[in-house]
């Protein structure tokens, strides 16, 4: 039975991996491109030319910062749809403008002109892409989220507000529970420490491992 199923051929599978600040994403994405051998695709952080500034001064930078984002993303996009392996991804395009500027714009920290334009953008080029085969959505609390930030100490998150994380956590869970675009998986990372300890990593491997390649999977 298991030779049978391990020899069919593997059809190529994008994997992205959705969630809050500090949720787990790219440590999964880093954990999920080692365990099958997948190319991975991380968010520009380290290099990113806006991100201290964005945080010191959200009002002000807050359009570059998703334009930035938002081309860097589309890049890899670009390069995911054209390449012939599987391959994981840390955050899909589609939180930029559903989480992020959505978020901005609310809390009054991008202007109605640039939100508008922006979402004019995003609309246009993701009009261009393929969704990912499937969605793995880490979901986790906010006390957790901000153990998880405060753990890794980057110094320009230092200025990020609980009310923040809040407020995207809220659009988080719209945006979770209407996605539409192909099969998602919500992951409850609250007491899943999948980093440290290794039962709790095998448990999520075998979890998505048997969503795309298990006798029912979605495609
Ligand atoms: N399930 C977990 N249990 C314990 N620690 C975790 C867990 N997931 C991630 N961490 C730790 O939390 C910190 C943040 O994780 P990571 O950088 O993977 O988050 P992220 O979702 O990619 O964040 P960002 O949205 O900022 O890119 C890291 O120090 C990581 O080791
Ligand atoms: N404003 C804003 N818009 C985005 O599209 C976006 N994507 C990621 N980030 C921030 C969160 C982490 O601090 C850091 C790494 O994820 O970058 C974003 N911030």
């Amino acid at each position: 039975m298991s030779d049978l199923f391990d020899s069919a051929p593997r059809k190529k599978k994008y994997v992205a991996i959705a969630g809050n600040i500090g949720a787990g994403k790219s440590s999964l994405t880093e954990i999920l491109s080692e365990y099958f051998g997948w190319e991975a695709y991380f968010e520009r952080v380290d290099d990113n030319p806006y991100l201290t500034d964005f945080y010191n001064d959200m009002r002000r930078w807050s359009f570059n910062l998703q334009v930035f984002f938002l081309s860097s993303r589309f890049k890899h996009q670009q390069r995911i749809e054209n390449m012939e392996g599987s391959v994981v991804q840390d955050r899909s395009i589609y939180e930029d403008a559903e989480i992020f500027a959505r978020n901005l714009h609310q809390m009054d920290l991008m202007s109605p002109r640039d939100y508008e334009n922006y979402v004019e953008l995003f609309s246009i080029m993701t009009s261009y892409l393929k969704p990912p085969t499937l969605l793995v959505y880490l979901k986790a609390s906010v006390p957790t989220l901000v153990n998880h930030i405060q753990s890794r100490g980057r110094d320009y998150e230092s200025t990020i507000r609980i009310d923040y994380l809040e407020r995207l956590q809220g659009h988080y869970e719209d945006w979770i529970s209407s996605y539409d675009l192909g099969p998602k998986m919500i992951i409850d990372v609250d007491e899943l420490d999948f980093v440290n300890n290794d039962a709790d990593r095998r448990d999520v491997l075998n979890r998505i491992e048997s969503r795309l390649f298990g006798l029912f999977p979605d495609e």
